[in-house]
This record gives structure tokens, C-alpha cells and sequence, in this order.
């Protein structure tokens, strides 16, 4: 279970944010990552209206893309959902689930997350689930427990080190420019890898990437990458400036 052993990922979750002039900044992207760039995967996940322009602009490209959510069910009447199908079937190759922001704005509680979780692999694509604690859980001590919570429900036997990501970001981190000493950020991947391997034994959670997020910066993303259980980083502001999201991959060179 030591860091190191994956490879890393850094995912760009650009949010509600970019119009179709966003695909200049993909091409930069493209640009800056042929060749590969230090072992370390890049994917964007750009919003639904561009994921099918942006994975068509990526093809042949050692970047992927992502979807930031999806609806549980296939198809349906559900009027301005999106379905993992329809995610996959645009060219992308995972999806995010169980976003803070989708938890706070959208009032999806663990279940709701994990029959998301149970959708993406469903479609074939890889899930990226988050957790994470809000700033008061952490004051009162609680942020241990309260994630490890949140990974046990999104756990059954169907997860793989292939088919599922976990991102932690903490709420009070996310937007701030506050980040998690690399000790507790380290702790924390420590515990959400231990409650992986209860479920699904160790062997298997040893493959599955830890990403950390919130305010991650080209200024910071070295240390936070080389955190112990740190496979990678999921990261929003700064993934929206093609330079930056640059150097935060070059920034997992161990
Ligand atoms: O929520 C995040 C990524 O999903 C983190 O956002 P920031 O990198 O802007 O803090």
C-alpha cells in the first residue's frame, strides 16, 4: 500500500466553466503533454456541453476525457440528466461522482453516489468518487470517521483498482487556497485505503488511485503528490489555465 506504486493521475475538473473557446486551451494542452509527460495520466473533465468536443479534440492524445456526474439509470425521463452512457458514448473514459458541490447543491447523500458509482462501471468507464469532511467536521475531530463513512457506502465487491478512483477533498479546502498538512493529508489516504482493502482486500486496494484535491497549485503539488498513498490530483481553478494544470503534472515527477 505504499505511495508510488501507481501511476498518477491529474484530473482537471473544470466545473461550470468553459465555452467552445475552451478548446484553444485544450490544444495547448495536447501540445504541452505529447510525448508524456513523468508516467503521470492527464484528464479533463470539461462540462457536459464540451465532453464530446473535447474527446474528440483529445483522440490520439495521451490526455483522456471525463464526465463530472451522471444520472443512475440508463435512459429515462429525466429531463436534463445525463446518463454514464451517454458520457461513455461521447468518448470519455470515466466520470466524476459525488462532487461536494453536487452533495451541497444537489442534496445526493452516499447511496445516491454509489448507484452513480454502480452506473459509470455499468457503462464501462472508470468512476472518480470524492469525499471528503466539511470544515466543522474536522474542528470537532471527526473527519477520519465521517470519510471513512463515506467510502464504506460506495464500496461493494464490483470495485476494482481499474474501474474506481477515490478523490478526497475536503470541503473547506476546495475554492479556499487552504490546503491539509501533507501529515493529514497523508493519514487520511492511509485510512481511505484501509477501508478500501476491508472490503475488497488488500491486493486490489492497493491499485486503486487515491487522488487528492482542494486549492492543489503548481506551487503546492509537489509536496501534496508525494504524500504518502497520493496517486494523483483532482484539480479545479487551476486546471482551467493549460500552463498550470502543466505544472502540476510535471510536479509528480517523484
Ligand atoms: O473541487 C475541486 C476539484 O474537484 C477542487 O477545486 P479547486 O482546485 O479549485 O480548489
Amino acid at each position: 500500500m505504499a505511495s508510488g506504486q501507481n501511476p498518477k493521475l491529474v484530473a482537471g475538473n473544470w466545473k461550470m466553466n468553459g465555452t467552445r473557446s475552451f478548446l484553444d486551451m485544450v490544444a495547448e494542452l495536447r501540445v504541452g503533454a505529447a510525448g508524456g509527460i513523468a508516467d503521470t495520466d492527464l484528464l479533463v473533465c470539461p462540462p457536459a456541453t464540451l465532453l464530446a468536443a473535447v474527446a474528440t479534440a483529445l483522440e490520439g492524445s495521451s490526455i483522456g476525457a471525463g464526465g463530472q456526474d451522471c444520472h443512475a439509470k440508463e435512459s429515462g425521463a429525466f429531463t436534463g440528466d445525463v446518463s454514464a452512457e451517454m458520457i461513455a458514448d461521447c468518448g470519455a473514459t470515466h466520470v466524476i461522482v459525488g462532487h461536494s458541490e453536487r452533495r451541497q447543491y444537489h442534496g445526493e447523500d452516499d447511496a445516491a453516489v454509489a448507484a452513480k458509482m454502480q452506473a459509470a462501471h455499468r457503462a464501462g468507464l472508470v468512476a472518480i468518487a470524492c469525499v471528503g469532511e466539511t470544515q466543522d467536521q474536522r474542528e470537532a475531530g471527526k473527519a477520519l470517521d465521517v470519510v471513512r463513512k463515506q467510502v464504506a457506502a460506495l464500496l461493494d465487491d464490483s470495485v476494482t483498482g481499474a474501474n474506481t478512483c477515490i478523490a478526497y477533498e475536503p470541503v473547506w479546502a476546495i475554492g479556499t487556497g487552504l490546503t491539509p498538512t501533507v501529515a493529514d493529508v497523508a493519514e487520511m489516504h492511509t485510512a481511505i485505503r484501509e477501508t478500501i482493502a476491508a472490503t475488497i482486500g488488500a491486493d486490489e486496494a492497493a491499485q486503486v488511485r487515491l487522488l487528492y484535491g482542494g486549492s492543489v497549485k503548481p506551487a503546492n503539488a509537489r509536496e501534496l503528490m508525494a504524500a504518502t498513498d497520493v496517486d494523483g490530483a483532482l484539480v479545479g481553478g487551476a486546471s482551467l489555465v493549460a500552463a498550470d494544470f502543466l505544472a502540476i503534472a510535471r510536479a509528480c515527477r517523484a
